[in-house]
C-alpha cells in the first residue's frame, strides 16, 4: 500500500473538444487543509470529480491511498468523502434518514450506520433537526447536512466543491469553522475562486488557471505572492514625474491623472516614509495614499509569466 493520500497522475479532460484541464501532477501525503484556487472555469471541479470518482478522465491517473479509482472505484471511493458544488442532499427526506442512506450507499456496515448517523448529526451541529425534511432547512444547514454525508464514513480526505458558494456571511463563518475541525481529523481539500477563502482556511494552495497549475505551495509561499507592489498617491501640487521617480525605493511611475500616480516598488516602507516626508517639506500636498493588492487575476497573470495589468486592482 502507498503511503500517500492522493497521487495523481498527468491528469487531462476534456468535454467534447475543450481540453478543461492539462497534465495536471500532485500528490498529498500529510493532513491539513489544501485549497485549489481558480477563476470561474478554471477547471477546479473538473480536478474533484475525477478526483473522487464522479468523472472519467480522458487521460491520467488518480490512486487513493494506492488504490486506482479508474480500476477500484469501490474501493477507492471508502477513503473519500464529497461535497460537490451543489449538496447532493434528498429534500423530501428528513435529515437522519438521508444520513443513514448516505452510510449505506457508502456500504457501511448495517450494525454501525445508526451509531455514526447519531454522532455525525452531532458533529456538524444539526441533531435538533433530525426530523426536519431537507427541504425545510436554511441554505446553512442543508450545507451542514451535505458537509456531515461527506465525512459519516470517516474518510482519510475530504472535498470540498466551493463549501461556502451561495452562502450568507454568518453561514460562511460557520461551514468554515466547521472544516477546520473536520481538518483536525482528517485531511481537506477544497476548491474556492475567493481569495480570503485560501487565506482563512488553507495550508497549501494550488492556483489553476485554464486548466493548469501555475503555483503550487505553502500558505506563507502564496502570500508572498500578493504582498502589495504599488501605492497609489494623489498630489494637489505635483513635482514633475522624474522627480517622483527619484523617490527613495521607487522602481516605476505611472501617471493615472494629472495629480494621481502609481508608484511600483520593492519596500513599502522605504517608499511611503519618501513620499510623505517629501510632501511635507516640498509641498506637494498629499491627499490620497492607498496599498495596491494584486488582484486574483493579476495574481494568475504573473504566476503564468504573462504582463501584470495593474488597472482597477481590486483584493477580490
Ligand atoms: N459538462 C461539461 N460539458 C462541457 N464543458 C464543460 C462541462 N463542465 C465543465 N465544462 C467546461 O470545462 C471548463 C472547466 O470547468 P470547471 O467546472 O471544471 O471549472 P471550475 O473551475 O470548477 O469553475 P466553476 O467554479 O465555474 O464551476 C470550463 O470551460 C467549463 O465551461
Amino acid at each position: 500500500m502507498n503511503s500517500s493520500i492522493v497521487k495523481v497522475q498527468h491528469l487531462s479532460h476534456r468535454y467534447a473538444i475543450q481540453w478543461a484541464i492539462k497534465d495536471i501532477n500532485f500528490e498529498l501525503s500529510r493532513g491539513g487543509v489544501y485549497g485549489l484556487l481558480g477563476a470561474n472555469g478554471a477547471g477546479k471541479s473538473t480536478i474533484m470529480n475525477i478526483l473522487c470518482g464522479v468523472l472519467r478522465a480522458s487521460h491520467g491517473d488518480v490512486f487513493i491511498r494506492g488504490v486506482n479509482i479508474r480500476k477500484q472505484p469501490l474501493e477507492a471511493k471508502r477513503f473519500i468523502g464529497f461535497l460537490p458544488q451543489h449538496p447532493p442532499v434528498l429534500g423530501d427526506l428528513t435529515v437522519e434518514e438521508y444520513l443513514r442512506h448516505s452510510a449505506h450507499i457508502r456500504l457501511m456496515p448495517a450494525d454501525s450506520v445508526k451509531d455514526a448517523t447519531n454522532e455525525v448529526m452531532e458533529k456538524v451541529a444539526v441533531t435538533h433537526f433530525r426530523k426536519r425534511l431537507i427541504k425545510n432547512l436554511s441554505g446553512g444547514f442543508q450545507q451542514r447536512v451535505g458537509i456531515a454525508q461527506a465525512i459519516i464514513h470517516k474518510p482519510d480526505l475530504v472535498v470540498f466543491d466551493e463549501p461556502t458558494n451561495g452562502l450568507d456571511p454568518n453561514q460562511i463563518l460557520e461551514v468554515r469553522k466547521l472544516i477546520k475541525e473536520i481538518a483536525e481529523e482528517r485531511t481537506v481539500l477544497l476548491s474556492t475562486h475567493i481569495l480570503q477563502e485560501v487565506q482563512a482556511l488553507c495550508d497549501h494552495v494550488w492556483m489553476v488557471n485554464e486548466g493548469r497549475f501555475v503555483f503550487a505551495g505553502s500558505m506563507q509561499e502564496f502570500d508572498n505572492q500578493i504582498q502589495p507592489s504599488s501605492i497609489i498617491i494623489s498630489l494637489m501640487n505635483p513635482p514633475s514625474l522624474q522627480r517622483i521617480a527619484s523617490l527613495e525605493g521607487v522602481v516605476k511611475v505611472e501617471q493615472l491623472a494629472p495629480q494621481r500616480f502609481r508608484l511600483l516598488f520593492n519596500d513599502p516602507t522605504r517608499v511611503m516614509d519618501a513620499v510623505v516626508s517629501q510632501s511635507n517639506t516640498q509641498g506637494w500636498r498629499l491627499t490620497e495614499l492607498q496599498m495596491e493588492k494584486n488582484s486574483l487575476e493579476n495574481i494568475f497573470a504573473s504566476l503564468s509569466g504573462k504582463t501584470i495589468e495593474q488597472e482597477g486592482a481590486t483584493n477580490s
